[in-house]
Protein backbone atom coordinates (compact mmCIF):
# COMPACT_ATOMS: atom_id res chain seq x y z
CA UNK A 1 0.00 0.00 0.00
CA UNK A 2 1.37 3.18 -0.91
CA UNK A 3 1.90 5.96 1.72
CA UNK A 4 1.64 9.20 1.84
CA UNK A 5 4.27 11.50 2.26
CA UNK A 6 3.67 13.91 5.49
CA UNK A 7 4.56 17.56 4.28
CA UNK A 8 7.45 18.70 6.82
CA UNK A 9 6.23 20.81 9.53
CA UNK A 10 9.05 23.47 8.63
CA UNK A 11 7.76 24.10 5.26
CA UNK A 12 4.66 26.85 5.40
CA UNK A 13 3.33 28.88 2.94
CA UNK A 14 1.90 32.51 3.22
CA UNK A 15 -0.85 33.57 0.95
CA UNK A 16 -0.78 37.27 0.73
CA UNK A 17 3.36 37.23 1.92
CA UNK A 18 3.67 40.24 -0.85
CA UNK A 19 1.71 42.57 1.78
CA UNK A 20 2.63 44.79 4.58
CA UNK A 21 1.79 41.95 7.63
CA UNK A 22 2.45 39.10 5.05
CA UNK A 23 6.10 40.69 4.33
CA UNK A 24 6.86 40.66 8.42
CA UNK A 25 5.51 37.05 8.79
CA UNK A 26 7.79 35.62 6.21
CA UNK A 27 11.14 37.46 7.71
CA UNK A 28 10.20 35.81 11.11
CA UNK A 29 9.47 32.68 9.89
CA UNK A 30 12.96 32.27 7.91
CA UNK A 31 14.30 33.37 11.35
CA UNK A 32 12.55 30.74 13.06
CA UNK A 33 14.06 27.77 10.45
CA UNK A 34 10.43 27.64 7.93
CA UNK A 35 11.21 27.53 4.16
CA UNK A 36 8.48 29.30 3.21
CA UNK A 37 6.80 29.22 0.01
CA UNK A 38 4.74 33.23 -1.08
CA UNK A 39 1.71 32.95 -3.03
CA UNK A 40 0.23 36.71 -3.92
CA UNK A 41 -0.87 38.45 -7.06
CA UNK A 42 2.12 40.43 -6.93
CA UNK A 43 5.79 39.94 -5.92
CA UNK A 44 7.07 42.94 -3.97
CA UNK A 45 10.51 41.54 -2.83
CA UNK A 46 13.17 38.46 -2.86
CA UNK A 47 14.24 36.75 -0.04
CA UNK A 48 16.60 33.48 0.25
CA UNK A 49 15.13 30.64 1.77
CA UNK A 50 11.33 31.76 0.01
CA UNK A 51 9.60 30.83 -3.21
CA UNK A 52 7.29 33.61 -4.86
CA UNK A 53 4.47 31.93 -6.46
CA UNK A 54 2.11 35.08 -8.40
CA UNK A 55 -1.16 34.30 -9.17
CA UNK A 56 -4.65 34.85 -7.94
CA UNK A 57 -6.12 33.19 -4.61
CA UNK A 58 -9.48 32.69 -6.46
CA UNK A 59 -7.97 30.21 -9.01
CA UNK A 60 -7.33 26.83 -7.31
CA UNK A 61 -4.93 25.58 -10.19
CA UNK A 62 -2.51 28.87 -9.73
CA UNK A 63 -2.52 27.57 -5.49
CA UNK A 64 -1.39 24.31 -5.55
CA UNK A 65 1.99 24.55 -6.41
CA UNK A 66 2.21 26.75 -3.66
CA UNK A 67 0.91 24.61 -1.27
CA UNK A 68 3.14 21.35 -2.47
CA UNK A 69 4.69 19.71 0.35
CA UNK A 70 3.28 22.35 2.92
CA UNK A 71 1.70 21.46 6.56
CA UNK A 72 1.23 24.90 7.54
CA UNK A 73 -0.61 27.96 5.42
CA UNK A 74 -0.99 31.59 6.61
CA UNK A 75 -4.21 33.24 5.13
CA UNK A 76 -3.13 36.87 5.24
CA UNK A 77 -4.49 37.95 1.24
CA UNK A 78 -7.04 40.53 1.12
CA UNK A 79 -7.69 43.81 -1.06
CA UNK A 80 -6.99 47.07 0.86
CA UNK A 81 -10.16 48.84 3.11
CA UNK A 82 -9.94 51.51 1.16
CA UNK A 83 -10.89 50.50 -2.12
CA UNK A 84 -14.49 50.28 -1.11
CA UNK A 85 -14.94 48.10 -3.60
CA UNK A 86 -18.08 45.37 -2.98
CA UNK A 87 -17.81 42.99 -5.64
CA UNK A 88 -13.95 42.70 -5.21
CA UNK A 89 -14.20 41.78 -1.34
CA UNK A 90 -16.63 39.62 -2.09
CA UNK A 91 -14.43 37.45 -5.17
CA UNK A 92 -11.42 37.73 -2.88
CA UNK A 93 -12.53 37.54 0.98
CA UNK A 94 -15.45 35.18 0.46
CA UNK A 95 -15.38 33.02 -2.59
CA UNK A 96 -11.48 33.15 -2.24
CA UNK A 97 -11.65 31.91 1.34
CA UNK A 98 -13.59 28.93 -0.64
CA UNK A 99 -11.20 28.37 -2.81
CA UNK A 100 -8.15 28.51 -0.75
CA UNK A 101 -9.81 26.17 2.01
CA UNK A 102 -10.42 23.78 -1.01
CA UNK A 103 -7.09 23.37 -1.98
CA UNK A 104 -5.06 23.06 1.40
CA UNK A 105 -7.98 19.70 1.67
CA UNK A 106 -6.78 18.56 -1.54
CA UNK A 107 -2.73 19.28 -0.79
CA UNK A 108 -3.07 18.05 2.51
CA UNK A 109 -2.15 20.77 4.18
CA UNK A 110 -2.93 19.97 8.14
CA UNK A 111 -3.25 23.29 9.44
CA UNK A 112 -4.86 26.92 8.17
CA UNK A 113 -4.29 30.21 9.81
CA UNK A 114 -6.42 33.04 9.31
CA UNK A 115 -5.98 36.49 9.49
CA UNK A 116 -9.24 38.03 10.21
CA UNK A 117 -9.97 41.35 12.19
CA UNK A 118 -11.10 42.93 15.36
CA UNK A 119 -13.24 44.43 13.15
CA UNK A 120 -15.92 41.86 12.58
CA UNK A 121 -17.69 42.66 15.94
CA UNK A 122 -17.56 46.28 15.54
CA UNK A 123 -20.70 48.36 14.15
CA UNK A 124 -19.80 51.79 15.11
CA UNK A 125 -20.46 52.35 18.44
CA UNK A 126 -18.20 51.58 21.81
CA UNK A 127 -16.47 48.44 22.71
CA UNK A 128 -14.79 48.66 25.77
CA UNK A 129 -12.67 45.10 26.59
CA UNK A 130 -14.46 43.25 24.02
CA UNK A 131 -14.12 39.34 24.17
CA UNK A 132 -14.48 36.92 21.54
CA UNK A 133 -17.73 35.83 22.42
CA UNK A 134 -19.46 38.79 21.12
CA UNK A 135 -21.91 38.30 18.27
CA UNK A 136 -20.52 39.51 14.76
CA UNK A 137 -21.50 42.50 13.50
CA UNK A 138 -25.36 42.59 11.87
CA UNK A 139 -24.19 45.65 10.69
CA UNK A 140 -20.90 45.57 9.69
CA UNK A 141 -19.29 49.15 9.10
CA UNK A 142 -18.60 48.39 5.42
CA UNK A 143 -18.23 46.05 2.89
CA UNK A 144 -14.38 44.75 3.61
CA UNK A 145 -15.90 43.83 7.25
CA UNK A 146 -19.23 42.51 5.62
CA UNK A 147 -16.54 40.02 3.58
CA UNK A 148 -13.97 39.52 7.06
CA UNK A 149 -17.02 38.49 9.01
CA UNK A 150 -18.10 35.52 6.14
CA UNK A 151 -14.34 34.86 5.64
CA UNK A 152 -14.03 33.92 9.30
CA UNK A 153 -16.99 31.85 9.67
CA UNK A 154 -16.07 29.86 6.42
CA UNK A 155 -12.03 29.43 7.98
CA UNK A 156 -13.81 28.18 11.79
CA UNK A 157 -16.10 26.29 10.06
CA UNK A 158 -13.73 24.11 8.25
CA UNK A 159 -12.15 23.20 11.15
CA UNK A 160 -12.09 19.13 10.86
CA UNK A 161 -10.50 17.19 13.80
CA UNK A 162 -11.27 13.79 12.09
CA UNK A 163 -10.13 14.61 9.13
CA UNK A 164 -6.93 16.74 10.20
CA UNK A 165 -7.26 19.60 9.07
CA UNK A 166 -7.38 22.23 11.65
CA UNK A 167 -7.86 25.70 11.61
CA UNK A 168 -7.70 28.73 13.37
CA UNK A 169 -8.22 32.77 13.55
CA UNK A 170 -6.12 36.03 14.49
CA UNK A 171 -8.00 39.31 15.10
CA UNK A 172 -5.54 41.79 15.04
CA UNK A 173 -6.80 45.84 15.19
CA UNK A 174 -4.79 48.64 13.39
CA UNK A 175 -1.50 46.80 12.63
CA UNK A 176 1.52 49.75 12.68
CA UNK A 177 5.02 49.18 11.73
CA UNK A 178 7.61 50.31 9.22
CA UNK A 179 6.24 49.43 5.42
CA UNK A 180 2.50 50.25 6.54
CA UNK A 181 1.22 51.08 3.37
CA UNK A 182 -2.18 52.51 5.33
CA UNK A 183 -2.24 54.05 8.37
CA UNK A 184 0.95 56.24 9.04
CA UNK A 185 0.68 57.28 4.89
CA UNK A 186 -3.23 58.48 5.11
CA UNK A 187 -2.02 60.44 8.00
CA UNK A 188 0.81 62.02 6.57
CA UNK A 189 -1.54 62.70 3.44
CA UNK A 190 -3.98 63.98 5.67
CA UNK A 191 -1.69 66.35 8.14
CA UNK A 192 -0.03 67.28 4.53
CA UNK A 193 -3.22 68.93 2.91
CA UNK A 194 -4.16 70.52 6.21
CA UNK A 195 -6.85 68.36 7.43
CA UNK A 196 -5.47 66.88 10.67
CA UNK A 197 -6.12 69.71 12.41
CA UNK A 198 -9.21 68.37 14.12
CA UNK A 199 -10.15 65.94 17.25
CA UNK A 200 -13.71 64.35 16.32
CA UNK A 201 -15.52 64.18 19.70
CA UNK A 202 -13.92 65.25 23.25
CA UNK A 203 -10.77 63.54 22.20
CA UNK A 204 -10.69 60.37 24.63
CA UNK A 205 -11.70 57.53 23.27
CA UNK A 206 -9.68 54.11 23.77
CA UNK A 207 -8.58 52.00 20.67
CA UNK A 208 -6.01 49.28 20.06
CA UNK A 209 -3.37 49.91 17.59
CA UNK A 210 -0.76 46.62 17.44
CA UNK A 211 2.72 46.97 16.41
CA UNK A 212 3.14 44.70 13.71
CA UNK A 213 5.77 41.87 15.12
CA UNK A 214 3.04 41.48 17.92
CA UNK A 215 0.58 40.59 15.69
CA UNK A 216 3.24 37.99 13.32
CA UNK A 217 4.30 36.78 17.06
CA UNK A 218 0.35 36.00 17.73
CA UNK A 219 -0.06 34.32 13.95
CA UNK A 220 3.20 31.48 14.98
CA UNK A 221 1.74 31.22 18.55
CA UNK A 222 -1.28 30.19 16.89
CA UNK A 223 0.28 28.11 14.36
CA UNK A 224 2.51 26.10 16.41
CA UNK A 225 0.30 25.61 19.28
CA UNK A 226 -2.97 24.18 17.07
CA UNK A 227 -3.17 20.55 17.50
CA UNK A 228 -6.04 18.25 17.44
CA UNK A 229 -6.20 18.37 21.27
CA UNK A 230 -5.71 22.18 21.70
CA UNK A 231 -8.60 24.89 22.59
CA UNK A 232 -7.64 26.95 19.78
CA UNK A 233 -9.06 24.41 17.22
CA UNK A 234 -12.07 26.28 15.56
CA UNK A 235 -11.78 29.58 17.49
CA UNK A 236 -10.71 33.81 16.65
CA UNK A 237 -8.27 35.30 19.23
CA UNK A 238 -8.10 38.79 19.55
CA UNK A 239 -4.36 39.94 19.29
CA UNK A 240 -3.28 43.34 20.16
CA UNK A 241 -0.92 45.46 21.94
CA UNK A 242 -2.56 44.98 25.02
CA UNK A 243 -2.34 48.65 25.65
CA UNK A 244 -5.35 50.81 24.76
CA UNK A 245 -4.81 54.44 24.00
CA UNK A 246 -6.36 57.68 23.43
CA UNK A 247 -6.60 57.51 19.27
CA UNK A 248 -5.62 60.87 19.41
CA UNK A 249 -2.74 60.81 21.49
CA UNK A 250 -1.52 57.76 19.04
CA UNK A 251 -2.23 59.79 16.23
CA UNK A 252 -0.35 62.86 17.97
CA UNK A 253 2.94 61.03 18.66
CA UNK A 254 3.26 59.95 15.28
CA UNK A 255 2.55 62.95 13.48
CA UNK A 256 4.99 64.68 16.22
CA UNK A 257 7.21 62.18 15.78
CA UNK A 258 7.27 63.38 12.10
CA UNK A 259 7.18 66.92 12.96
CA UNK A 260 3.68 67.63 12.09
CA UNK A 261 1.47 69.97 14.02
CA UNK A 262 -0.97 67.47 16.21
CA UNK A 263 -4.84 67.95 15.97
CA UNK A 264 -6.41 70.77 18.14
CA UNK A 265 -9.76 72.08 17.82
CA UNK A 266 -12.68 69.60 18.60
CA UNK A 267 -15.41 68.78 16.55
CA UNK A 268 -18.49 66.94 17.47
CA UNK A 269 -18.63 63.26 16.44
CA UNK A 270 -22.03 63.19 15.43
CA UNK A 271 -21.82 66.02 13.21
CA UNK A 272 -18.55 64.76 11.35
CA UNK A 273 -20.31 61.20 10.86
CA UNK A 274 -23.38 62.78 9.63
CA UNK A 275 -21.33 64.80 6.90
CA UNK A 276 -18.89 61.70 6.31
CA UNK A 277 -21.81 60.05 5.69
CA UNK A 278 -23.71 62.62 3.10
CA UNK A 279 -19.90 62.42 1.51
CA UNK A 280 -20.09 58.98 1.08
CA UNK A 281 -23.41 59.02 -0.40
CA UNK A 282 -22.87 62.25 -2.68
CA UNK A 283 -19.56 59.95 -4.15
CA UNK A 284 -21.93 56.59 -4.92
CA UNK A 285 -24.39 58.80 -6.86
CA UNK A 286 -21.59 60.39 -9.26
CA UNK A 287 -19.71 57.36 -9.36
CA UNK A 288 -20.77 56.52 -13.23
CA UNK A 289 -19.63 60.35 -13.74
CA UNK A 290 -16.84 60.81 -11.66
CA UNK A 291 -14.46 59.73 -8.87
CA UNK A 292 -13.93 61.20 -5.75
CA UNK A 293 -12.90 59.61 -2.73
CA UNK A 294 -13.31 61.26 1.00
CA UNK A 295 -10.50 61.45 3.35
CA UNK A 296 -13.19 61.03 5.98
CA UNK A 297 -15.30 58.32 4.90
CA UNK A 298 -17.88 57.37 7.94
CA UNK A 299 -15.45 54.01 8.74
CA UNK A 300 -12.66 56.37 9.29
CA UNK A 301 -14.52 58.66 11.74
CA UNK A 302 -16.50 55.75 13.67
CA UNK A 303 -12.90 54.56 13.89
CA UNK A 304 -11.50 57.89 15.13
CA UNK A 305 -14.41 58.65 17.03
CA UNK A 306 -15.74 55.97 19.45
CA UNK A 307 -13.73 53.42 22.38
CA UNK A 308 -13.21 49.93 20.14
CA UNK A 309 -10.76 47.97 22.22
CA UNK A 310 -10.45 44.36 22.84
CA UNK A 311 -9.27 41.62 25.54
CA UNK A 312 -6.48 39.10 24.20
CA UNK A 313 -7.09 37.31 27.79
CA UNK A 314 -8.39 33.87 25.60
CA UNK A 315 -4.93 34.73 23.66
CA UNK A 316 -3.06 35.29 26.41
CA UNK A 317 -4.39 31.66 28.45
CA UNK A 318 -4.65 29.31 25.08
CA UNK A 319 -1.81 30.43 23.32
CA UNK A 320 0.59 31.89 25.69
CA UNK A 321 0.53 34.85 23.99
CA UNK A 322 1.95 39.08 25.58
CA UNK A 323 3.06 41.86 23.45
CA UNK A 324 6.78 41.25 22.54
CA UNK A 325 6.80 45.13 21.85
CA UNK A 326 5.68 48.35 23.88
CA UNK A 327 3.27 50.55 22.30
CA UNK A 328 6.25 53.35 23.22
CA UNK A 329 8.90 51.65 21.11
CA UNK A 330 7.16 50.14 18.19
CA UNK A 331 5.64 54.01 17.63
CA UNK A 332 9.44 54.55 18.33
CA UNK A 333 10.50 52.60 15.59
CA UNK A 334 7.75 53.12 12.79
CA UNK A 335 8.34 57.16 13.09
CA UNK A 336 12.09 56.00 12.62
CA UNK A 337 11.10 54.10 9.66
CA UNK A 338 9.33 56.53 7.65
CA UNK A 339 12.23 58.95 7.09
CA UNK A 340 10.53 60.35 3.60
CA UNK A 341 7.29 61.11 5.11
CA UNK A 342 9.21 63.63 7.70
CA UNK A 343 7.97 67.43 7.75
CA UNK A 344 9.91 68.88 5.00
CA UNK A 345 11.57 65.61 3.26
N1 LIG B 1 -3.69 46.62 8.42
C1 LIG B 1 -4.52 46.51 9.45
O1 LIG B 1 -4.64 47.40 10.30
C2 LIG B 1 -5.30 45.25 9.61
C3 LIG B 1 -5.26 44.23 8.67
N2 LIG B 1 -5.97 43.07 8.88
C4 LIG B 1 -5.89 41.97 7.92
O2 LIG B 1 -4.52 41.61 7.80
C5 LIG B 1 -4.27 41.06 6.51
C6 LIG B 1 -3.04 41.72 5.90
O3 LIG B 1 -3.27 43.10 5.77
P1 LIG B 1 -2.13 44.11 5.32
O4 LIG B 1 -0.82 43.43 5.35
O5 LIG B 1 -2.36 45.34 6.11
O6 LIG B 1 -2.57 44.40 3.81
P2 LIG B 1 -1.69 44.48 2.46
O7 LIG B 1 -2.57 45.12 1.45
O8 LIG B 1 -0.37 45.08 2.72
O9 LIG B 1 -1.49 42.94 2.10
C7 LIG B 1 -2.47 42.15 1.49
C8 LIG B 1 -1.83 41.30 0.40
O10 LIG B 1 -2.85 40.49 -0.21
C9 LIG B 1 -2.56 40.40 -1.60
N3 LIG B 1 -3.77 40.07 -2.34
C10 LIG B 1 -4.89 40.82 -2.47
N4 LIG B 1 -5.76 40.20 -3.28
C11 LIG B 1 -5.20 39.03 -3.66
C12 LIG B 1 -5.60 37.96 -4.50
N5 LIG B 1 -6.78 37.98 -5.13
N6 LIG B 1 -4.76 36.91 -4.66
C13 LIG B 1 -3.55 36.89 -4.06
N7 LIG B 1 -3.11 37.88 -3.26
C14 LIG B 1 -3.91 38.94 -3.06
C15 LIG B 1 -2.04 41.80 -1.95
O11 LIG B 1 -1.33 41.81 -3.16
C16 LIG B 1 -1.20 42.14 -0.72
O12 LIG B 1 0.15 41.78 -0.93
C17 LIG B 1 -5.56 41.26 5.71
O13 LIG B 1 -6.29 40.05 5.71
C18 LIG B 1 -6.33 42.31 6.51
O14 LIG B 1 -7.72 42.15 6.35
C19 LIG B 1 -6.72 42.89 10.02
C20 LIG B 1 -6.78 43.86 10.95
C21 LIG B 1 -6.12 45.12 10.84
C1 LIG C 1 -9.28 60.23 10.85
C2 LIG C 1 -8.13 59.87 9.99
C3 LIG C 1 -8.07 60.44 8.61
C4 LIG C 1 -7.19 59.06 10.46
C5 LIG C 1 -6.09 58.48 9.63
C6 LIG C 1 -5.70 57.11 10.11
C7 LIG C 1 -6.61 56.02 9.52
C8 LIG C 1 -6.25 55.87 8.06
C9 LIG C 1 -6.41 54.72 10.34
C10 LIG C 1 -6.86 54.88 11.78
C11 LIG C 1 -7.43 53.54 12.26
C12 LIG C 1 -7.01 52.60 11.16
C13 LIG C 1 -7.64 51.25 11.03
C14 LIG C 1 -7.68 50.61 9.79
C15 LIG C 1 -7.22 51.31 8.56
C16 LIG C 1 -6.47 52.63 8.79
C17 LIG C 1 -7.14 53.45 9.88
C18 LIG C 1 -8.58 53.77 9.49
C19 LIG C 1 -8.40 49.28 9.61
C20 LIG C 1 -9.76 49.60 9.01
C21 LIG C 1 -7.64 48.37 8.64
C22 LIG C 1 -8.33 47.05 8.43
C23 LIG C 1 -8.95 46.44 9.64
O1 LIG C 1 -9.20 45.25 9.65
C24 LIG C 1 -9.32 47.27 10.79
C25 LIG C 1 -8.48 48.51 10.95
C26 LIG C 1 -8.98 49.40 12.07
C27 LIG C 1 -8.12 50.60 12.28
Amino acid sequence: MATRVRPSSKRCAVIGGSGFLGRHLVEKLLDRGYSVSVFDIRQSYELPGVTFHQGDLCDKQALLPALKDVSLVFHCASPAPASDDRRLFERVNIQGTRTVIQACVDAGVQKLVLTSSASVVFEGTDIKNGKEDLPYAKKPIDYYTQTKIEQEKLVLEACDKEKGFLTVAIRPHGIFGPRDPQLVPILVDTARRGKMKFIIGDGTNLVDFTFVENVVHGHILAAERLRSDSPSCGKPYHITNDEPIRFWDFMSEVLVGLGYAAPRYHLPYTLVYTLALLLWLLALILRPLMSFKPTFTPMRVALAGTHHYYSCDRAKQDLGYKPVVSLKEGIARTVQSYPHLKQGA
